[in-house]
């Protein structure tokens, strides 16, 4: 009888309070949302013209983003407009959709301009195709008769001719290009003084550190007074005042903080994790999160030399994990369709270089061998980089689920917009970053940024929670053993083989998959490499090697994809409640995090401050979630 009484409330299950507190904090978190959402305005409310309404539903846009609330009516106004909010927060359409809606007005008039009425210059040619293509699509969708093109300095003179000769009204370009076709006589400086109207510089945090200042200069001499200029950006710099002052005037400056009281560069959507591991063992460890699966797929994975991915990809596919490479030595035209086949699903892990700073570096390196080359006498594998190449910085990769920072990016901006690759507009994302020990203090550098000056202590990337030290050594033995198969000279054999097979694909095939659009998919670029194939002994983990805390992480991983898949096919990605649902509880990795921050500052889930996994395995919320 002694037992009848009612328990104190210190002696309730801790297990079943902790999930009563991860349930009222859900709660806490999704009446926010409810009240942030019903401060939101419509598409209607920024009084957007219907076609171009009637075009973002058929792409399954419904409300705008809090930078589209803000920006689209400044520059409905015709208001001068600095914006700068996080990666993937929907610049792109805050910009465009009033821009197209002002040349709706000019389209009825039978007299055509004889230069572009709006200028939209982006850093790279992979931008320029982003931005190109959405732009034709919502004048598709609008039945509007406006003409866009893009421009490239690697066109032919003849194609760029071609393109203009439609007088288009929207020319999206690289600055580095206006320069070539005034030089060319493509384009006419004072036409396009007496037409322009619009003037859009995206990315504009990059332009500059692009090399582009020059160009610039040279646009901005013919841009006339009455011109309204925009200027987009992720973050801030003294590159982007540096842009303000050359090209706006008296400008509505926006900067979006969005749901919270602090400056956050990062999408908050997006968790941030991290590994501590020497640089030999990076190889061990990225086998680790790939191979035991408790990472969620599609995975974009960061290196910072064009010989590393190589490498990396060499050892990856000896464990039966096939990867695609992305990188400025590529032609053009195998850039763009490894990013279209990536997005479009055809393939699940993307290698990519991305700053320019790698782009020095193997510059240098080239010049290097230059050197070596001439000393011996003997031809060897000179790689060229397209100086408009930007793989990743504004580029929309769909649907990445893990950005994975295999080596730690050279700047705290190259890590807030790698970072952005996922995490894009509504969804979710997660990033993992290896960090050797010579690359901590740039890792403090970036911590310390996201944290804030008021808030310094507080863990904005938390230790990696899904990888235990035991599951991690258990795979040693072979990662080290394959590791050494992977040579200097495999390595450079495999990328010039890769940068031929490239350059014939590409040439040989452009004309081809022009009249033959759905070929594209025969080509797949996450083709394997190396001249022997896998080992089969290699391919599968057996599962006496791993843990049982790490095989259990993995499933959990595995339910969750499935979950996400069920959600995207009962098209649940448009109803609210349930993108709300999804958004928290379909990844282990954010459901971890629910007793903590909103965002898992917590610090990990049962996890040394080093950033290594728990060696005494899954703590309570692991199994809870
Ligand atoms: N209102 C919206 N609702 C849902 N999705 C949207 C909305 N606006 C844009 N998107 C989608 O969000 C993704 C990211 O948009 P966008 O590329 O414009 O971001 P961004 O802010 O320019 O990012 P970055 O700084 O990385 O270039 C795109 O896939 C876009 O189609």
């Amino acid at each position: 009888m002694a037992n009848t009484k009612e328990k104190p409330v210190d002696d309730v299950n801790p297990e079943v309070k902790e999930a009563e507190e991860v349930e009222e904090q859900r709660d806490v978190i999704e009446k926010e949302e409810e009240e942030e959402e019903e401060k939101d305005k419509s598409f209607e409310e920024l009084r957007l013209d219907p076609r171009l309404i009637r075009a973002l539903t058929k792409k399954g846009i419904e409300k705008p983003t809090p930078i589209q609330q803000t920006a689209i009516p400044f520059i409905l106004e015709g208001k001068d407009v600095v914006a700068k909010a996080k990666t993937g927060s929907g610049k792109t359409l805050a910009y465009l959709l009033p821009l197209l809606q002002k040349l709706f007005s000019d389209c009825g008039s039978k007299k055509k301009k004889p230069a572009p009425s709006a200028f939209v210059l982006v850093p790279s040619r992979e931008l320029c195709q982003q931005v190109y293509a959405e732009v034709s699509s919502l004048i598709e969708l609008c039945r509007v008769q406006i003409k866009a093109v893009q421009l490239t300095s690697s066109m032919p003179l003849s194609d760029m001719r071609n393109a203009l000769a439609g007088l288009p009204e929207i020319l999206v370009t690289t600055p580095a290009c206006i320069p070539k076709c005034f030089a060319d006589g493509v384009l006419d400086p004072a036409a396009i003084s007496d037409s322009l109207e619009i003037l859009v510089l995206d990315e504009a945090d990059l332009l500059l550190s692009y090399g582009y200042e020059d160009n610039l200069r040279s646009v901005t001499s013919i841009v006339p007074r009455r011109c309204q200029c925009l200027l987009m950006s992720a973050t801030t710099s003294s590159d982007v005042e540096k842009l303000k002052k050359l090209i706006l005037h008296n400008p509505v400056v926006l900067t979006l903080q969005e749901g919270s009281d602090k400056e956050e560069p990062v999408p908050s959507n997006v968790q941030q994790f991290w590994i501590s591991c020497s640089a030999q063992d990076k190889l061990l460890h990225i086998l680790a999160l790939l191979k035991l699966e408790v990472v969620q797929k599609k995975i974009l994975i960061f290196i910072n030399t064009i010989d590393m991915g190589f490498k990396l990809k060499l050892f990856l596919e000896k464990f039966g994990i096939k990867t695609a490479i992305l990188n400025g030595e590529l032609p053009q035209n195998s850039r763009l369709h490894i990013l279209e086949q990536f997005n479009a699903g055809l393939f699940d892990y993307l290698i990519a270089t991305d700053d320019n700073s790698q782009q020095t570096k193997a510059k240098e390196e080239a010049k290097d061998e230059d050197n070596k080359e001439k000393t011996k006498n003997k031809r060897r594998f000179k790689p060229k980089l397209d100086a408009e190449f930007g793989v990743v910085r504004g580029i929309d990769f769909k649907k990445v689920h893990t950005v994975i920072n295999y080596d730690m990016p050279q700047s705290v901006t190259g890590y807030i917009h790698r970072i952005g690759r996922t995490g894009r507009a509504y969804s979710s994302g997660s990033s993992v970053s290896l960090v050797s020990p010579d690359e901590m203090e740039g890792f403090e550098e970036i911590k310390s940024f996201l944290a804030g000056e008021e808030d310094k202590d507080s863990d904005v990337i938390t230790p990696f929670p899904l990888l235990t030290e035991n599951a991690v050594e258990s795979l040693r033995y072979r990662a080290e053993d394959v590791a050494k198969s992977v040579t200097k000279i495999a390595v450079r054999e495999s990328r010039a083989q890769d940068l031929r097979n490239e350059i014939i694909n590409s040439e040989k095939l452009k004309s081809h998959f022009e009249a033959n659009p759905r070929d594209l998919d025969l080509l797949k670029h996450d083709k394997l490499l190396s001249k022997t194939a896998p080992a089969p002994h290699l391919k599968d983990i057996p599962e006496y090697l791993v843990d049982p805390k790490t095989q259990e992480a993995s499933k959990m991983v595995k339910l969750a994809r499935a979950a996400m898949g069920n959600s995207r096919r009962s098209g649940g990605g448009r109803n609210n409640a349930n993108k709300k649902r999804s958004r928290k509880g379909g990844d282990p990795l954010k459901t971890f995090s629910a007793n903590g921050s909103k965002r898992g500052r917590s610090g990990g889930v049962g996890q040394k401050k080093d950033g290594k996994g728990s060696s005494d395995g899954l703590t309570k919320k692991q199994r809870t979630a």
